[in-house]
Order: C-alpha cells, then sequence, then structure tokens
C-alpha cells in the first residue's frame, strides 16, 4: 500500500496547537501512527503553531470572536502551515473545527471518540442538581451558557475561562460554585479527579463532535493518505458526517448555542439536536433514526426542520 513512509530524515511533520490537551492528542496520533506502521518516534516531529484562539490577551477582549465570529479561530494559522508545506497534518479537536476546510485540505481521519458527556466540576458541590437557588456558574460556552438559562434560570452565570488548573484556582478562591469542561478533555488530561459527576446527555446535550480528534492533510499528499486511512475510525467518522451535517445545515459555529449528538445501535442512527437562544429562554429539539448511510441526509434534514421551526428573528444574535 505505502511505498514511502517517514524516516526520521524524511519525518511525517504533525501540527498542533501548543495546549496541553492538543499535546496530548497529537501524541495520541503519534503513537497509532507508530503502531499500525511499526514506526519509531523519530519518524515524526510535533510542530506547535501559536493560533489566534490562543492569544489569550485577543480572547479575553473578545476581539476575536467579534471579527471572526469564532470560525477558524483555532485553525488558520495551522491550515496555513500545512498549505505551505511546514507541516503535513493537523490534529484538532473536531468540535472547534469549521465545517467546511479551505481548499487543498481534507478532514477525513477520525480516532475513537472520547467520553462525550460534559463534566460538572465543584469544590463544593456534588452535581447541577445540587446547587443551591442562585449559585453561580462559570462558563464562556454559549452552548452550555444557554442550557443553564434554560434549565436553571435562577442561576448566575459567569465568564470562565483558562486551562483546568486556572478554573480550579478560579473555584477555590471563589469566583463561582462550580464550571463545566468536557469529559474528553479531562480524561485526556488524565485529570478526571476535578469532575464531581459526568452529566448526562438528556440533562445536557453535548456540542456537535465533542470528544472527537480529527486529522486533516493536504488533499494531494498521498504518504500522509495512506497513513491516515490506517487509523481512522469509521464509527466515529459516521456519526461525525450526521452531526457536522446537522451543523452545517444551521450555518453555525463552536460559538453557536446549538447542540448534537449522533449514537449508533446495529445499522441504525440515532440524531438528537438542540438549538437555544443565548439565555435559553427557548429551546427547540429534535430526535430522529436513520440508516447509519443516511446520517448526513438526517442531519441536514433535521436542521432544516428546526430552522423552519425557529422562525423568523430566532438567529438574529449570530450577527450580532
Ligand atoms: N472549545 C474548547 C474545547 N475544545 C475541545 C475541548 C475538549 C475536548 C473535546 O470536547 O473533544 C474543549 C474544552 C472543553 O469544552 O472543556
Amino acid at each position: 500500500m505505502t511505498t514511502n513512509l517517514p524516516t526520521p530524515a524524511q519525518p511525517l511533520r504533525i501540527g498542533t496547537r501548543g495546549s496541553p490537551l492538543a499535546l496530548a492528542q497529537a501524541h495520541e496520533t503519534r503513537s497509532r501512527l507508530m503502531a499500525a506502521f511499526d514506526l519509531p518516534e523519530g519518524a515524526f516531529e510535533i510542530v506547535v503553531i501559536k493560533t489566534t484562539g490562543d492569544d489569550r490577551t485577543l480572547i479575553d477582549a473578545d476581539i476575536a470572536l467579534k471579527t471572526l465570529g469564532g470560525k477558524g479561530l483555532f485553525t488558520k494559522e495551522i491550515e496555513e502551515a500545512m498549505l505551505d508545506g511546514s507541516i503535513d497534518i493537523a490534529v484538532h479537536s473536531m468540535k472547534d473545527m469549521p465545517v467546511l476546510q479551505p481548499p487543498g485540505l481534507l478532514l477525513d481521519c477520525y480516532l475513537p471518540r472520547e467520553d462525550v458527556r460534559d463534566a460538572f466540576v465543584s469544590l463544593s458541590h456534588d452535581s447541577l442538581a445540587d446547587l443551591p437557588q442562585g449559585a453561580r456558574v462559570g462558563s464562556s460556552s454559549l452552548r452550555r451558557r444557554a442550557q443553564l438559562g434554560a434549565r436553571r434560570p435562577d442561576l448566575q452565570v459567569v465568564e470562565f475561562r483558562g486551562n483546568v488548573q486556572t478554573r480550579m484556582k478560579k473555584l477555590g478562591d471563589g469566583v463561582a460554585d462550580a464550571t463545566f469542561l468536557a469529559m474528553a478533555g479531562l480524561r485526556r488530561l488524565g485529570l478526571t479527579d476535578v469532575v464531581k459527576s459526568a452529566i448526562a446527555v438528556e440533562d445536557m446535550l453535548p456540542a456537535v463532535a465533542q470528544g472527537a480528534i480529527g486529522i486533516e492533510r493536504r488533499a494531494d499528499d498521498l504518504r500522509a493518505a495512506a497513513m491516515l486511512e490506517a487509523i481512522h475510525h469509521g464509527p466515529t467518522g459516521q456519526r461525525l458526517a450526521a452531526e457536522r451535517a446537522f451543523l452545517a445545515g444551521l450555518d453555525g459555529s463552536c460559538e453557536t448555542p446549538i447542540a448534537g449528538l449522533a449514537e449508533l445501535d446495529g445499522g441504525t442512527l440515532r440524531l438528537r439536536g438542540e438549538i437555544l437562544r443565548p439565555d435559553g429562554s427557548e429551546v427547540l429539539t429534535d430526535d430522529r433514526s436513520a440508516p447509519i448511510e443516511d446520517g448526513a441526509a438526517l442531519g441536514a434534514a433535521m436542521a432544516r426542520d428546526l430552522r423552519a421551526r425557529a422562525g423568523e428573528g430566532f438567529f438574529d444574535w449570530i450577527a450580532a
């Protein structure tokens, strides 16, 4: 199949952001490729690339979100590096990926998906239900903020960013009584000891693609194509096809209050979708199933129907 595998002289360059989670995901990708092709670590080079989304001053000022609408915040510089040949593949949290890739790049390799749930993280309380009236919760995720507003309008939501350590310190300082993080990231970092409880997807439907790692490459790079094919996880790809078609149909990005989750059972794919107003005052949900191969069509149809139900004005805030 492959004629030219990477060597220490001609390594496969793996591009990634520099956050601890991004690095863990890049290392997992390298390990899987090493195992699949019986290659030494030296056949790979992990290249850290700084993105707009990593610029804390920009994020804190929310300038980046306003100028870019949240789209491609974590991907632009990495994709440029792939197109100019300074890296060969890029490892991404699929949750942060726009639904369309630039011309010349392909995203068709997914690693086995991690836990899709959100984690309830607190020093003082065991679960969301356990939080007293008026408690303060920290989150900067539009989706989580909207879902909390819908479920617990009594809670006060405050902005909360930073890595796990920063967030734990903020909880210790009393900035908030609880916060939420993806179980997937905590598991990949070996930090699940901060989790008080995993939130059932029925209580908080995850973001589209939560817990999934995707690996992007140049469309014409046949060495990378053959290597990624060997580590691709088909069932994750089928779930993401449905979820991303749903997201695409809503014209959403990682910064819009949209949730979606596809699950497989035998030959059937079940898709749950949700769109919310940012304050949670209105929530529209859908839940339907189809043969796995029709997942993308199912996602597109669900998006169309939710849009129609939402009517005029529901999405106005996106352009604001
Ligand atoms: N938007 C940031 C982001 N992107 C991916 C993850 C976690 C890992 C994942 O969901 O795959 C996180 C942090 C979080 O939501 O806790």
